[in-house]
C-alpha cells in the first residue's frame, strides 16, 4: 500500500542565506519561518524494478536533465539507509497557476515523507528533517506547520529544524503579491553561493541573523505582531543587500517589487499593519493582520495593476493522506 506524502511550503522570516558545506546542505546560521496553508506538494514513491528513477512532475515524465536534482538526490538517499531500490516518483505541485511560488521547500519534504512511507523507514521528525534537508535547505523546515527554526548544527545529524509554535494562535496572514514575471535566472543554490565569495558583508550577515533569531523568537512568544514584522523585514533586506553587494552584483528584484516595498512603506505611514518580505524572486510576500489585510490588498491592487495577490494563512507539517 503507498501513501502520498503532503508537505506545505514555508516563507523565511529569518533567511538561510549561505552554505558552510554544499554537499550537507549545511547552513551558516540559523533560520526561521512560517508554515503556510496555501501551496502544497503531493508526492507518491513507489518501489520498481528498473535500475533507474522514474520521475513524474504535474503527471508529466521529466527527462534526464530535468530530473537531475530528484535523481540525485534518491542516489543520496538510497547511499544513506543502504537500500537499492529504484523509484517511480508521482509529485504534484498545487499551487496558484504561474503565481512563483517556490516549491523546493514543499516539494522535497513531500519526497523525503514519501520514501520514509514507502520504504518504512520508521523516521521521527527529526530525522525526516534531516532527511528534507539533504534536498533542499528550506524543505527542512516544511517537515512542521507553524513557526520553525531549522538549527544549523555541524554535520548531518546536528543539523535539523524544530517546531516553535506548530499550531500558534497569531493575529498574522499573508499577502502574496504576484508579479507576472518569468522564472528566476539565478537559483537560491547558485545566489547563495556567490554571496558567500563575494559580499564584503556576509561575515555580518552571519553575526545579524544569531541576534535576529533570538530577537524574533521572543517576539513569537510574546504574540508581539508588530516586532515579528518589523524584525522580518528588515532580515529581508539585509539578505538582498547580500546580492547586491556580491561580485558582480546582481539581484531578485523587479521595478515592481521595489515599487511594493514603497507602498508598503507608505501604508505603515497610515497606520496600516504591512510589512515586506521577500525570498529569491521579485515577488513579495507582505505580512498583515486580519484587520489590515483587505486595505492592504485593496491599495496594492489598486496602485498596481499589473499585480495579482493570493492570501496564505498559517499551514501544518507533513500529512500522509
Ligand atoms: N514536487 C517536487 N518534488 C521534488 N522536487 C521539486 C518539486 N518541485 C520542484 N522541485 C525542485 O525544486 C527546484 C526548484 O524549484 P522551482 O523552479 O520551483 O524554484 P524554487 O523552489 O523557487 O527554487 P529555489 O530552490 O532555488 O528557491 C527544482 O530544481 C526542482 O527540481
Ligand atoms: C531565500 C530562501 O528562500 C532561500 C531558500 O533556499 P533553498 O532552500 O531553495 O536552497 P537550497 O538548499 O540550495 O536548495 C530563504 C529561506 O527559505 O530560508
Amino acid at each position: 500500500m503507498t501513501k502520498t506524502a503532503r508537505a506545505y511550503t514555508n516563507i523565511a522570516l529569518i533567511k538561510y542565506w549561505g552554505k558552510k558545506n554544499k554537499q550537507l546542505k549545511l547552513p551558516f546560521t540559523n533560520s526561521l519561518s512560517l508554515t503556510l496553508n496555501l501551496f502544497y506538494t503531493d508526492t507518491r514513491a513507489t518501489v520498481i524494478g528498473n535500475n533507474s528513477d522514474v520521475i513524474y512532475l504535474n503527471e508529466k515524465l521529466l527527462d534526464d536533465k530535468k530530473s537531475q536534482r530528484i535523481r540525485n538526490y534518491l542516489d543520496t538517499v538510497r547511499d544513506f539507509y543502504g537500500f537499492s531500490d529504484h523509484f517511480q516518483i508521482d509529485t504534484v505541485n498545487h499551487v496558484p497557476t504561474s503565481a512563483g511560488f517556490a516549491s523546493s521547500a514543499s516539494g522535497f519534504a513531500a519526497l523525503a515523507g514519501a520514501i520514509n512511507e514507502t520504504k518504512q523507514l520508521n523516521l521521527d521528525r527529526k530525522q525526516l528533517s534531516i532527511l528534507a534537508r539533504n534536498g533542499s535547505g528550506s524543505a527542512s523546515r516544511s517537515v512542521y506547520g507553524g513557526f520553525v527554526e531549522w538549527i544549523a548544527g555541524e554535520d548531518n545529524e546536528s543539523s535539523f529544524a524544530v517546531p516553535i509554535d506548530e499550531t500558534p494562535t497569531i493575529d498574522l496572514t499573508l499577502l502574496s503579491v504576484v508579479i507576472n514575471k518569468q522564472s528566476k535566472k539565478i537559483s537560491s543554490t547558485v545566489g547563495m553561493e556567490n554571496s558567500v565569495k563575494s559580499s564584503p558583508f556576509y561575515p555580518n550577515w552571519v553575526t545579524l541573523v544569531a541576534s535576529e533569531i533570538k530577537e524574533i523568537k521572543q517576539a513569537i512568544a510574546k504574540k508581539d505582531v508588530q516586532k515579528i514584522g518589523e524584525i522580518s523585514e528588515h532580515n529581508a533586506m539585509s539578505m538582498h543587500a547580500l546580492t547586491l553587494s556580491a561580485n558582480p552584483s546582481f539581484t531578485y528584484f523587479e521595478p515592481e517589487t521595489i515599487q511594493i516595498i514603497h507602498l508598503v512603506q507608505e501604508l505603515r505611514q497610515k497606520g496600516i499593519f504591512a510589512y515586506a518580505t521577500i525570498d529569491a524572486g521579485p515577488n513579495v510576500k507582505i505580512l498583515c493582520t486580519k484587520d489590515s489585510l483587505p486595505k492592504v490588498q485593496t491599495y496594492i491592487e489598486q496602485q498596481l495593476s499589473n499585480v495579482t495577490t493570493v492570501i496564505a494563512g498559517i499551514g501544518s507539517g507533513i500529512q500522509y493522506i
